[in-house]
């Protein structure tokens, strides 16, 4: 076992109360962990007192918090990150479909996939669903990594059957032969689980979104993402496309891909019945501020979604989005949901780490194991420990609660700021310098 002293931030609670946000301080807790497992929570002194010859790791010189869960992030596209100026279908011609081209050379991606893993590592993100690569060696190259750090990765072969470059096509039947392929490899093993993942309804007919339920029957407990309601023209297109369904949302719902098991990134261009049939299905949005904006996709509808009762958390979206930050896709949001006015929600700091963290493992399926600090979840933490006279080295030393201190963590935290970072009780950063495991989870 191994004894923990810090002051921690976390969110177990509803973040959504009309007088609160959940947030959960303590200056001074005292936690137990015991095989990757908290079995104790408590003041300090009174788990000390319990276990009073126990040798004691003191964080009491940053700020402890839970393990950052990143719910849409593409692991082909870390290169890209930074190409500003185009709107999404642009975008994905010019910038990221010519680079995931690239992936199909395994030496390529391996290189990939350790520049992404090591990307999530030092960002303090330690669970992720990740949208794969249209190569199953690929896929392959990110599981073999995110297993070396132990990252709790659900990811998956992306499919499209057309409008893509042809080298990133491929047909249903190959599709579903791919994907089972690397589910039995990799779904379950250790911390890895499959996602079925076509790349978008725009890009996947019929037959292929036929074959992806196909894949979800066959390999119990599969998630299933993809995108969705991004950008005008995107969703203008799907429409064309799939004259018989009633909108975009519809066009994966008819094929029995939705349930509690499934993620939709953006969904900034809803119809009310779409919100409704989320809510119905359970299934969660994966909100992407920074890459919004940086497509000009539009302001995310964050209350609307609560008010039809759908789940929302965070994803960086990289490359579109701007980095693997989960502070700053935070402190986006928490832009954004001004900028909205009374349509807007207020973002408390609370509320931002909910988000960050606990919506995530919720989206995820994972609220049991990881996204809070409690008894009972796996440690899966991080430790902030600004380098000293840095702006938000000197705003949390003058911090005068921890509401203050974890509105500087937003606006001001980056990778520099990650010194330590847990996941299921093994430390795989430390000081800033990541390590893998020695024995893979
Ligand atoms: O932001 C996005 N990034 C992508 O790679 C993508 N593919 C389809 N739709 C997409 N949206
Ligand atoms: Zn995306």
């Amino acid at each position: 076992m191994t004894l923990y002293r810090a002051r921690v931030l976390d969110t177990p609670d509803d973040a959504w109360p009309d007088d609160g946000d959940g947030l959960r301080a303590g200056d001074d807790v005292g936690l137990v962990v015991d095989d990757g497992v908290i079995t104790e929570r408590g003041p300090f002194a009174d788990v000390r007192a319990t276990h009073p010859g126990e040798a004691v790791i003191d964080l009491r010189d940053g700020w402890l918090l839970p393990g950052l869960v990143d719910t849409h992030v593409h692991y082909p596209q870390v290169r890209v990150i930074g190409a500003l100026g185009m709107p999404l279908l642009e975008w994905l011609d010019r910038c990221a479909l010519p680079e995931e081209q690239r992936l199909a050379a395994p030496a390529y991606a391996a290189e990939v996939a350790s520049e992404f893993v090591g990307s999530l590592v030092a960002a303090g993100t330690t669970t992720a669903l990740v949208f794969g690569s249209h190569y199953p060696g690929a896929v392959d190259a990110l599981f073999t990594e995110a297993a070396r750090f132990g990252l709790r990765v659900t990811s998956g072969l992306v499919v499209s059957d057309r409008v893509l470059p042809e080298p990133l096509l491929v047909t249903p039947e190959q599709a579903h032969a791919d994907a089972v392929a690397l589910a039995q490899r990799w779904h379950g093993t250790g911390r890895a689980r499959y996602a079925v993942t076509p790349r978008f309804s725009l890009s996947a007919g019929d037959a292929m979104l036929e074959s992806c339920g196909g894949v979800l029957a066959d390999v119990p407990d599969a998630w299933f993402t993809s995108h969705v309601n991004e950008n005008p023209a995107e969703v203008a297109e799907v429409a064309r496309l799939f004259p018989d369904c009633d909108h975009y949302v519809d066009s994966y719902d008819r094929f029995g891909l939705l349930s509690q098991r499934a993620v939709l990134a953006h969904d900034v261009h809803p119809m009310d019945a779409e919100l409704a049939c989320l809510a119905a299905r359970g299934t969660a949005v994966a909100h992407c501020p920074s890459s919004n904006s940086a497509l000009g996709s539009g302001l995310f509808p964050l209350r609307r979604h609560l008010e039809h009762g759908v789940q929302v958390a965070l994803g960086s979206d990289v490359g579109a989005g701007t980095g693997f930050s989960m502070f700053k896709e935070g402190l986006h949001a928490y832009f954004v949901q001004g900028l909205l006015g009374a349509d807007g929600v207020a973002l408390t700091p609370g509320r931002l780490l909910h988000l960050a963290t606990r919506a995530g493992a919720l989206a995820l399926g994972l609220g049991d194991e990881v996204g809070d600090l409690s008894v009972g979840r796996q440690f899966d933490a991080v430790c902030l420990r600004p380098p000293g006279g840095t702006a938000l080295d000197i705003g949390l030393r003058h911090a005068d609660s921890p509401e203050e201190a974890l509105g500087k963590i937003f606006a001001l935290a980056g990778d520099a700021d990650v010194a330590d970072v847990w996941v299921g009780g093994d430390q795989i950063s430390s000081g800033g310098l990541s390590r893998p495991l020695r024995r893979p989870a």
